[in-house]
């Protein structure tokens, strides 16, 4: 198609859609596999169906963000980072994820748990409605956050995750550390924050909306306890020093990355996750 116009013709059929009750997302589908670019389809949509309605689907639609990622081109079986090699155990594209290999050592796993035990609280998730954050069930794990550069061990682990993942110290987060007891688990979730949402402005103002996760497993739990991705059934297990990473380009499900913890059935179960932000996190 040369030209896209948005005709009378195209409005009618448009309206019978909506009239029809057929779903935005179906209506854009159908147009695009006929020709139309995703923002003229938009454009015409919004004519037609309410703003509330197209929201996702202009997310959906809207160009790749820049992420992270590992240098893996020649599919190298490990990787140098700032100051430890790292093993490549796997690699998928959709969703982009990577299962790495004694990012951590033995004495490294133990000094962070140490470290974050005499500060651990009931985990908080964010509120969807409120601006602050709220203790959710869903997440019956413990956890605490260090502060970016905190001590000389994280100072350390932040700039070899930089080095791994191409992305810069200063986007990231602080680290995260859970401790999860027997029982506890993480229910399937995004990490990225819903443009939509009333309590995602503030916090996006903040280095912008993650576009990474690095959870990194701090011991082996006896069973039990692995990270789970429910769209593509797979199951990374949690084994001490390894690490799988996750990026998603756009804060939508599109992107593959719905992951959960699934219970820790016997022992117990530590994490330190890292998230990555589009812009400098201060
Ligand atoms: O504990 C896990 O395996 C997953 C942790 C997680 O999803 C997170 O910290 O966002
Ligand atoms: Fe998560």
């Amino acid at each position: 198609m040369s030209e896209q116009n948005i005709t009378p013709e195209l409005r009618r059929w448009l309206q019978e859609q909506q009239r029809a009750g057929v779903a935005p997302e179906q209506v854009l589908k159908a147009m695009q596999s006929s020709g139309w670019t995703p923002d003229v389809a938009l454009q015409a949509l919004a004519g037609v169906f309410n703003a509330e309605a197209l929201a996702p689907l202009r997310i959906a639609a809207a160009p790749a963000a820049p992420v992270p990622e590992p240098a893996l081109q020649g599919a190298p079986t490990s990787l140098w980072a700032h100051d430890r090699e790292v093993k490549v155990l796997l690699s998928m594209a959709a969703p982009r994820l990577v299962v790495f290999g004694g990012l951590l050592s033995d004495e490294e796993c133990v000094a962070l748990r140490e470290s974050a035990a005499t500060r651990l609280a009931r985990s908080e998730t964010v509120a969807v409605d409120a601006d602050g954050s709220e203790i959710n069930t869903a997440r019956t794990s413990r956890g605490m956050f260090f502060d970016r550069g905190e001590t000389e061990l994280c100072c350390r682990i932040e700039a070899r995750i930089a080095a791994l993942l191409n992305w810069p110290i200063e986007n990231g987060e602080g680290l995260q550390v859970l401790h999860y007891q027997p029982g506890a688990e993480y229910l399937p979730h995004y990490d990225y924050f819903e443009p939509n949402n009333a309590s995602s402005a503030a916090i996006l103002q903040r280095g912008g909306n993650r576009v990474g996760t690095l959870v990194m497993y701090l011991n082996t739990p006896l069973r039990g306890g692995g990270t789970i991705f429910p769209n593509i059934k797979l199951e990374v297990a949690p084994v001490q020093g390894n690490a799988v990473f996750f990026s998603y380009d756009r804060p939508h499900p599109s992107t593959l990355t719905l992951h959960g913890g699934t219970p820790v059935l016997e022992g117990e179960k530590w994490v330190a996750t890292k998230w990555m932000r589009q812009g400098v996190f201060e």
